[in-house]
C-alpha cells in the first residue's frame, strides 16, 4: 500500500490496484499543482509492481468524484505562463496514466467535471453510477476559460466532433445514461457496486475503441477536410450570433479543436495550453469566476445569521398558472419534496401536472431521467381545488394575481387551513410584503418569494422579508429555494425588490428610446450585442405589455417620478396589445408571423405615433438603458434594498440575464469607474432631464475614488 498526502494505492488479492483519491479537509476532490508529485511516486510504485493485472481510480469522497481542477489556483496566476505550466501539467499527468500498459479504469460517482473527467479520459475505460448526483462534463467554457488538460483532444475521440463541439461549448453536464450513449463511459452501474464493476473491467484487458459511430453524414461532416471546414466554420458562425463576440473562450476552443484536428494529438495539446493560459488572465474569465465564488460562498448563508431552517417536509402552491405550475415543478423534482397544488378549478390543476408531466417527459426522452425517476417525481404533485391536504404543509408559497385584497385573503385561509408554523410565501412581483401581512394573525411566518418566469429555468429567487418575518421563517423559506435548484438573495421589502426595480428602468428607458424613433429591432440588436440574452422590447413582448402597465404606477407611487412609463404605452393597451400572449406586441405573433425570423409588427409604431427613423448608434442605445439599471442598482445598495454589491450583481445575472462577462452591475462599474459613470450620468441628465440624476452613493464613490469591490 502506498500512500500520499491525496491519494493511496492498495493492492487487492486479484492482483487489481485501487488508487483512491481523497483531500483531507476539503469536502470535494480537485486538482491542485502539487499533486504532479505525489501521482509521480504513485506511477513509479505501480510501475515497479510487476504482479499488477489493472488499475480502478476511484473517488475515497461519498457523493463526489472530482470536480476539477481547483479554481483559486487559477485564480491566483499572475501570468498566462503560469497558467499555461498548470495545463500543461495535467496534460503530462494525464498522458502518464493513458501510457501505462495495463489497463486503467475510472469509478465514477458524483460530479465529474473538468480536470476530473480529463483524467478520467485518459483512463482506458469508465464506469459511472446511475446515481442522479453523478454529472459529467467540461464546464470550463462557463468560467471562461476551455478544457485545459486534453479534454480538448480527447473528447472528440472519444464522442465524436460534434458531440463533443457541442459539450465544450456549452460546457453541458450528461448524466451516465447520457455519457453511455455518446460512448463517453463503458458502463452505467448502481453506486453499490461500482468498485466491483471496475475491477472487473480491469480485468478483461485494455478495451479496444471503435471509431465513434456516425451516420453518412457524420462521416462526412467527422471524416473528410471539406466536411470538416463547413463543421468549424458552421460552428464559428453559430458561436459569433451566440455570443455576439463578448466571450473569448469559444472562439479559442473551436481554434485548439481544429488544430488537434488538423496537425494531431501533441499540437494540439500545445495549443490546448496555450490558450488555457491566455484565457485565464482575461478579464471575462476574471469575472466569470467570480460568479462561482460568490455563488459558492451564498450556499452556505442562511438569510438570517445563526438560525438554523425548519424541515420543508410537504408543500404547497396556490394558483396553477405558469408561475404556481413551474414552483410545484421545481419542488417536485428539484427539491424532492410532495407538493399539492391549489386551484379554482380543475381546468388550473390539470394544466399545472400538465406542465410538469411534459417537463419530466423530455427529460425522460433525452436520457436524462428514467421512467422510474419520472413516475416518482410525477407522485409528489397533487392537486386540489380546496384546502384539503393543507393542514400538514410546511410552506404554502402564493402564485394568484397580483392583487392586495386577494393575496390577504389567501393568508387569512391558509392561517384558517394550515398550521400556526405554516410559512405563507408570496410570489408577488411589486406589492409590498407589509402589505400583504397587513391583517395577518401570525405576520411572523409571512414572507416574499419572488421567482422568475420560466420558473424551472431561472436560476434567481428573492426572499423578501418584511418587518416582521422572523429569522425562523426567513431561513427556512431560504433553506427551501435552495433544495429547489434557486439561487436566493435576501432583498429588503420594498416596491419592486431589487429586480425589477433596476429592469423597470432600463425598460423604460429602451421605451423612450423607441419613441425617439429608433426602430424595435434596434434596439433589441443593440441590447442582445450588449450581451443580453434578449432585448427589452421582446422582453416587453414576452413579460406582457399589461404587465408591465401595472407595476409601473406602484413604483411611481413608490420611489418616484422616473419610473413612470411613457404616457405613449397606454395605446398600446388601447389597441390590445398585451404582447406575445395576445399575439398583438411589438412582433408579430400567430397567423401574422411568416416562419422563421422575428418580425416587428410595423403597425404599432403608428399606434405610438412614430414615424421609424435610426439616428443613434448601437453602443449609445444601449449605454442609454443600462446606465439607469446601472444606477438604479446603486441606489437599492445605498437604501439596504440588497445587502451587498455581490447580492446585487448575482441579483442582475441570474435574475434580468445581465452579461455575466461583465461580472453584474457592480463589477461592470468598478470596470468603467464610478467617475466616468457619473460624468456619463450628468451628461444624460443635461439632456434629458433628472432621471438621469446619479445615485448619491455613486457620486460619493466617485468623488472619493472608490470601489465596490476590493
Ligand atoms: C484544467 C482544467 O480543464 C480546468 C478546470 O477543471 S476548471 C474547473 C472546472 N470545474 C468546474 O467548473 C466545477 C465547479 N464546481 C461546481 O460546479 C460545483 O461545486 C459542483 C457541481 C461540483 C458541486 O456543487 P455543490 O454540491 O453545490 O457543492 P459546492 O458548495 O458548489 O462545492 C463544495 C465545495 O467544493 C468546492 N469546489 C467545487 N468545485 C471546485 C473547483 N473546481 N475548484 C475549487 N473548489 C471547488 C467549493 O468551493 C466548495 O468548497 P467549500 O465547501 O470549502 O466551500
Amino acid at each position: 500500500m502506498t500512500t500520499t498526502n491525496s491519494f493511496s494505492l492498495q493492492i487487492r488479492d486479484d492482483n487489481v490496484g485501487v488508487i483512491t483519491m481523497d483531500i483531507a479537509g476539503e469536502s470535494m476532490n480537485v486538482l491542485k499543482a502539487a499533486f504532479a508529485d505525489e501521482i509521480s511516486q504513485l506511477l513509479s510504485d505501480i510501475k515497479a509492481n510487476s504482479q499488477l493485472k489493472g488499475l480502478v481510480f476511484i473517488s475515497g469522497k461519498p457523493d463526489s468524484f472530482i470536480a476539477g481542477a481547483d479554481i483559486s489556483m487559477l485564480d491566483g496566476c499572475k501570468t498566462a505562463e503560469e497558467a499555461q505550466a498548470i495545463g500543461r501539467m495535467g496534460q503530462q499527468m494525464f498522458d502518464q496514466l493513458e501510457q501505462l500498459p495495463i489497463p486503467l479504469v475510472a469509478a465514477i460517482h458524483g460530479p465529474c467535471l473538468g480536470g476530473g473527467l480529463e483524467l478520467a479520459m485518459a483512463c482506458h475505460a469508465r464506469v459511472a453510477t446511475s446515481d442522479s448526483k453523478t454529472v459529467l462534463g467540461l464546464p470550463e467554457v462557463q468560467l471562461g476559460l476551455l478544457p485545459g488538460s486534453g479534454g480538448t483532444q480527447r473528447l472528440p475521440k472519444l464522442v465524436g466532433l460534434q458531440k463533443a463541439l457541442d459539450m465544450i461549448l456549452t460546457g453541458k453536464q450528461l448524466r451516465a445514461a447520457q455519457a453511455k450513449k455518446a460512448g463517453l463511459v463503458d458502463e452505467v452501474v448502481p453506486n453499490s457496486i461500482l468498485l466491483d464493476a471496475a475491477v472487473k473491467l480491469a480485468l478483461k484487458g485494455k478495451p479496444k475503441r471503435e471509431p465513434v459511430k456516425l451516420n453518412l453524414v457524420g462521416k462526412v461532416l467527422e471524416r473528410t477536410p471539406f466536411g470538416r471546414n463547413i463543421l468549424f466554420s458552421q460552428a464559428r458562425k453559430q458561436t459569433l450570433s451566440k455570443t455576439q463576440g463578448n466571450y473569448p473562450a469559444p472562439l479559442k476552443i473551436l481554434d485548439v479543436i481544429k488544430t488537434g484536428v488538423d496537425s494531431g494529438m501533441q499540437a494540439g495539446l500545445a495549443a490546448e495550453a496555450k490558450a488555457f493560459g491566455e484565457l485565464c488572465m482575461t478579464k471575462e474569465s476574471a469575472a466569470l469566476r467570480s460568479l462561482f465564488f460568490a455563488t459558492t460562498q451564498m450556499k452556505k448563508e442562511t438569510g438570517a445569521g445563526e438560525t438554523k431552517p425548519n424541515k420543508v417536509r410537504k408543500a404547497a402552491v396556490l394558483g396553477g398558472g405558469l408561475m404556481g405550475g413551474g414552483i410545484a415543478n421545481v419542488t417536485a423534482t428539484k427539491a424532492g419534496i410532495a407538493v399539492r397544488i391549489k386551484d379554482i378549478n380543475e381546468q388550473g390543476i390539470s394544466n399545472a401536472l400538465k406542465y410538469s408531466y411534459s417537463l419530466l417527459e423530455k427529460k425522460f426522452n433525452r436520457r436524462f431521467i428514467s421512467k422510474a425517476e419520472m413516475q416518482k417525481q410525477l407522485l409528489l404533485i397533487t392537486g386540489t381545488t380546496d384546502y384539503s391536504g393543507f393542514h400538514d404543509a410546511d410552506i404554502v408559497v402564493e402564485a394568484v394575481f397580483e392583487d392586495l385584497a386577494l393575496k390577504q385573503q389567501m393568508v387569512a385561509d391558509i392561517e384558517q387551513h394550515c398550521s400556526e408554523n405554516t410559512i405563507f410565501a408570496s410570489n408577488t412581483s411589486s406589492l409590498p410584503i407589509k402589505q400583504i401581512a397587513a391583517k395577518a394573525q401570525r405576520p411572523e411566518n409571512v414572507i416574499g418569494l419572488h421567482y422568475f418566469s420560466p420558473v424551472d429555468k431561472m436560476p434567481l429567487v428573492e426572499v423578501i422579508a418584511h418587518e416582521g418575518t422572523s429569522a425562523q421563517t426567513i431561513a427556512t423559506t431560504v433553506a427551501f429555494a435552495r433544495k429547489q435548484g434557486k439561487t436566493p438573495i435576501v432583498v429588503k421589502d420594498g416596491a419592486g425588490f431589487y429586480v425589477n426595480r433596476i429592469l423597470a428602468l432600463y425598460m423604460n428607458e429602451a421605451a423612450n428610446v423607441l419613441l425617439e424613433g429608433e426602430p424595435v429591432e434596434k434596439i433589441d440588436k443593440a441590447l442582445v450585442k450588449f450581451g443580453f440574452p434578449v432585448g427589452p422590447v421582446t422582453l416587453l413582448d414576452e413579460v406582457g405589455i399589461d404587465v408591465g402597465a401595472k407595476i409601473s404606477p406602484i413604483l411611481t407611487q413608490e420611489l418616484g417620478e422616473r419610473f413612470s412609463a411613457p404616457a405613449a404605452f397606454d395605446k398600446l393597451l388601447a389597441d390590445g396589445r398585451k404582447g406575445k400572449k395576445s399575439e398583438k406586441g411589438f412582433y408579430r405573433y400567430g397567423k401574422t408571423a411568416k416562419k422563421g425570423k422575428k418580425q416587428v409588427d410595423d403597425s404599432v409604431y403608428s399606434v405610438l405615433g412614430v414615424t421609424p427613423a435610426p439616428r443613434l448608434n448601437s453602443d449609445e442605445i444601449s449605454s442609454r438603458c443600462v446606465v439607469q439599471m446601472l444606477n438604479e442598482a446603486v441606489r437599492c445598495l445605498e437604501e439596504g434594498i440588497i445587502a451587498s454589491a455581490r447580492d446585487g450583481d448575482i441579483g442582475a445575472i441570474f435574475g434580468i440575464g445581465f452579461p455575466p462577462f461583465l461580472g453584474g452591475p457592480f463589477r461592470y462599474i468598478d470596470q468603467l469607474g464610478a467617475d466616468k459613470l457619473v460624468a456619463q450620468l450628468r451628461n444624460l441628465e443635461s439632456r434629458f432631464g433628472s432621471r438621469f440624476a446619479p445615485a448619491h452613493l455613486l457620486v460619493q464613490m466617485a468623488e472619493q475614488q472608490q470601489r465596490f469591490y476590493p
